[in-house]
C-alpha cells in the first residue's frame, strides 16, 4: 500500500468516528458559519506575487520539519508579510495539524485560509467552515469525478472556493467542471515524492484558462516562480521553504520582497 492509500484508509476510519461523536448540528452552531468566506481565487486574480503560504510541522516526505512555532505567530507574520492566503494543514497523523490550528490561524488573521486536509466526506467541509476555513482542497488523486463534484457543488453552497488539486494529465481530464474555482498543479508525486516544478510547466496549457492556475510544492526561489508565471501560473503554494525557518513571516516577507523587485 503507498503513502497515500494509507493516508486515506486513516482518514475514512477518522471521519466515520468524528461523525459519531460530533453532530453536524453541532458544527452548524459555530459563529463562523455566520461568516462570509473570502475568495483566494479573486485575490490570486489581482495579486502581483500570488503567495499562499502554508504552516506545516512535518510530512511524509520531509518528517520533523518544525514543531517549535506557534500557529498564531506564523499566521500574523505571513498576513503581515503579504501573502495572499494561508493553506494550514489539519491531519494530526501524518503532518501534526489540526482543526484548532485552523481556528487559531482564523482568529489571529483576516486573509484567506485554505484548510489542507485529504478532503474525502462533506462532513469535512461542514468542519471547515466552523473552524474558519475560505477555502477547501480536493485532490483527483484520491477521488472519482462525481466525487469531485458532489464535493465541490456542497463546497459551493457553503460560500467556500475550491482548489481542486491533480498531477497528471488523467486527473486533469477528469475533473474539469464548473464547480471549480482554482486548478492545483500538485510537483510533488504523492504517492512517490518526486518533485518537479516541470510537472506544473507540462500540464499548465491543458488547464482551460478560466480556472486560477496554482503551483504547489517544491517552490524554493524567486526564479522558479518568475518562471512559472510565464506559463499561466497566478498561485505558488509553499510550506518547508518558509516552515523549515526560525521565523516563515520573516522569510516569506523577504521572499516577496525578491519577488517584486
Ligand atoms: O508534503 C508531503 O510530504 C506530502 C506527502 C503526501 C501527501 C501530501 C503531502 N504534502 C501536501 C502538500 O501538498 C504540500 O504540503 C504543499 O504543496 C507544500 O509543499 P512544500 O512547499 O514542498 O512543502
Amino acid at each position: 500500500m503507498n503513502i497515500l492509500d494509507k493516508i486515506i484508509a486513516d482518514k475514512r476510519r477518522e471521519v466515520e468516528l468524528k461523525k459519531s461523536l460530533i453532530p453536524v448540528s453541532q458544527l452548524e452552531k459555530s459563529v463562523l458559519f455566520e461568516r462570509t468566506s473570502i475568495s483566494l481565487a479573486e485575490l490570486l486574480r489581482k495579486s502581483d506575487t500570488g503567495i499562499i503560504a502554508e504552516h506545516k510541522r512535518r510530512s511524509p516526505s520531509k518528517s520533523v520539519i518544525n514543531q517549535d512555532l506557534n500557529v498564531q505567530d506564523v499566521a500574523k507574520g505571513y498576513e503581515e508579510a503579504g501573502v495572499s492566503g494561508m493553506s494550514v494543514l489539519t491531519d494530526g497523523k501524518y503532518f501534526g495539524g489540526s482543526l484548532e490550528d485552523l481556528l487559531y490561524a482564523r482568529a489571529s488573521v483576516e486573509i484567506p485560509l485554505l484548510r489542507k486536509e485529504f478532503i474525502i466526506d462533506e462532513y469535512q467541509l461542514l468542519e471547515a467552515k466552523a473552524y474558519g476555513a475560505d477555502v477547501i482542497l480536493l485532490i483527483a488523486a484520491v477521488l472519482d469525478r462525481k466525487q469531485i463534484k458532489t464535493l465541490s457543488e456542497f463546497a459551493k453552497n457553503l460560500g467556500l472556493d475550491v482548489l481542486l488539486e491533480v498531477h497528471n494529465e488523467e486527473e486533469l481530464e477528469k475533473s474539469i467542471m464548473s464547480s471549480l474555482d482554482m486548478l492545483g498543479v500538485n510537483n510533488r508525486n504523492l504517492k512517490t515524492f518526486e518533485v518537479s516544478t516541470d510537472t506544473s510547466k507540462e500540464l499548465s496549457e491543458k488547464i482551460p484558462s478560466d480556472f486560477v492556475k496554482v503551483s504547489e510544492s517544491g517552490i524554493s526561489s524567486v526564479e522558479v516562480i518568475k518562471d512559472l508565471k510565464n506559463y499561466g501560473f497566478e498561485g505558488f503554494l509553499i510550506g518547508e521553504n518558509f516552515m523549515k525557518t526560525e521565523d516563515p513571516g520573516a522569510s516569506a516577507k523577504e521572499f516577496i520582497k525578491k519577488l517584486k523587485a
